[in-house]
């Protein structure tokens, strides 16, 4: 291929988004770091500051639909190439994912997707020789865009993930969960009270976990109610296990693992003394903001969970345990592209270390829920199998389904919560769906 010069980048609008979006998503695939990580904090990429709010959204959603769909987009951009992607210019294989996202699925008319996709190529060093191709390539795309079937989601969850839920759930679930992940959900947030109220000012709707579901867009620092500290960002499912230790107000309770303190608050708020401990200074940081936010009153610890040291035992304790997150796919589609099989191992050796330490902060009589927003039974069900196994001191108290809300699929036959992200369909599916959550209740006996 002939050498080409690099052309000195004229910014025209829109290129901006483009490029950091292409920055983002290089920064998950090659840098291996987390999206959340580049969006926002000391991480954050240092181009956010200069987009108008418009352009942020837009590079946001660029960033996302090329990351939930990787596996669709590899293959039919794939498909045009007879080398395969340029293996001496990594950055074309972005630069051409993320235009042919904004061709197949954003509003965004192709003459501009594929115009702004050479400007970027051509202003990368090593990219530069394969504007020409980048051209050609997503002039394809956009004559594909009729006949291509993109909705074959498989494809979008790594093989070694699919594999597992297949194992685990049937071919027909794991292809439904798959789905499910291919769609941007909506925004869910938990209020301190008044979610009727609350769903009307942000155009949401109740759902049956208490939850407000709104599709509001932009900035959530700037939606009603944030500032005041009405609410906060939550999944519906991950608003679950705090509400399994039922009448909980004047009861002292430890989240081991707490941060940035979602389920801290709900506890608060239904009137239990808290202690939230994480092993993560920055993240607690993050937890006081919370709090200082919504006006609510936690003691923290910034401290490792298995060498923690307190004065005292706990009427009850909530391990939302660190895990490989695949049931958050929907909200974090970088999930099955930084995960492995090998993550697996690590994290549920270091789980059930917890739990054995979870286990002895309880007070006879105590109760303990264990969470996970992992899909994978090992980080949920065959924990809970192996403690009850080994520590004859406690037992399961099972979940009923009136304590999740009437949601009987919810509950599996040992009194387990089982959420899939699936569930809670709607016609729009925009507006369906929940994390996947696992979480148990156990009782430690009287000594
Ligand atoms: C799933 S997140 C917790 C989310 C939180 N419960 C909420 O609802 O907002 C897991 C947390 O565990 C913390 N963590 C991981 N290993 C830990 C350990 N050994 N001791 C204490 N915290 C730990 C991480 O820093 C992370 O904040």
């Amino acid at each position: 291929m002939a050498r080409a010069r690099i052309a000195p980048q004229v910014e025209v609008p829109g290129l901006a988004a483009r490029r950091i979006a292409t920055d983002i998503v290089d920064g998950v695939l090659r840098r291996r770091i987390a999206l959340d990580d580049q969006l926002s904090g000391k991480s954050a990429h240092l181009g956010l500051a200069t987009l108008a709010d418009r352009d942020r959204a837009l590079m946001r959603r660029l960033a996302a639909t090329v990351l939930r769909r990787l596996g669709t987009l590899r293959h039919l951009v794939g498909g045009f190439l007879d080398k395969g992607f340029p293996a001496d210019a990594p950055r074309t294989e972005i630069i051409l994912l993320v235009g042919a996202a904004q061709i197949l699925w954003l509003d965004v008319p192709d003459h501009a997707a594929v115009d702004l996709s050479v400007r970027l190529a051509q202003a990368d060093r090593r990219a530069a020789r394969y504007a020409g191709l980048v051209n050609a390539v997503l002039r394809r795309v956009a004559q594909a865009r009729a006949t291509f079937d993109a909705a074959d989601v498989t494809r979008d969850t790594p093989e070694w993930l699919l594999k597992r839920w297949r194992k685990t759930y049937g071919d027909d679930t794991a292809q439904a969960i798959a789905a499910a992940n291919g769609h941007e959900p909506a925004l869910d947030l938990t209020v301190k009270q008044d979610a009727a109220n609350w769903a009307e000012r942000l155009h949401g709707e109740v759902l049956p976990t208490g939850t407000v579901r709104t599709s509001a867009q932009g900035a959530i620092s700037l939606l009603p109610g944030f500032v005041e500290g009405a609410w906060w960002v939550q999944d519906a499912a991950a608003s679950i296990p705090a509400h399994l230790f039922g009448a909980i107000a004047g009861k002292d309770v430890c989240d081991l693992c707490a941060a940035p303190g979602g389920k801290s608050a709900q506890l608060a708020i239904a009137g239990a003394n808290v202690i939230a401990v994480d092993r993560s200074p920055a993240r607690i940081a993050r937890l006081k903001e919370n709090f200082a936010r919504l006006k609510l009153n936690v003691e923290t610890v910034a401290a490792d969970a298995l060498e923690w040291q307190p004065d005292r035992r706990f009427d009850a304790v909530l391990l939302d345990a660190p895990c490989t997150a695949t049931g958050t796919i929907r909200r974090h589609p970088d999930v099955p592209w930084l995960k492995s099989e090998n993550d697996l191992g690590i994290l549920t050796a270091l789980q059930s270390r917890l739990l054995d330490r979870a286990a002895n902060l309880l007070k006879p009589g105590g109760t303990l829920v264990y969470c996970t927003c992992s899909l994978e039974p090992e980080e949920g069900e065959a924990q809970i199998a192996d403690l009850l196994a080994r520590d004859p001191r406690l037992t399961r108290a099972p979940i009923t389904a009136a304590e999740v809300f009437g949601h009987a699929e919810f509950v599996t036959r040992k009194g387990e919560l089982r959420t899939l992200p699936h569930y809670l369909p709607h016609a729009d599916p925009r507006w369906s769906g929940l994390d996947g959550f696992f979480a148990a209740r156990l009782t430690r006996k009287p000594d």
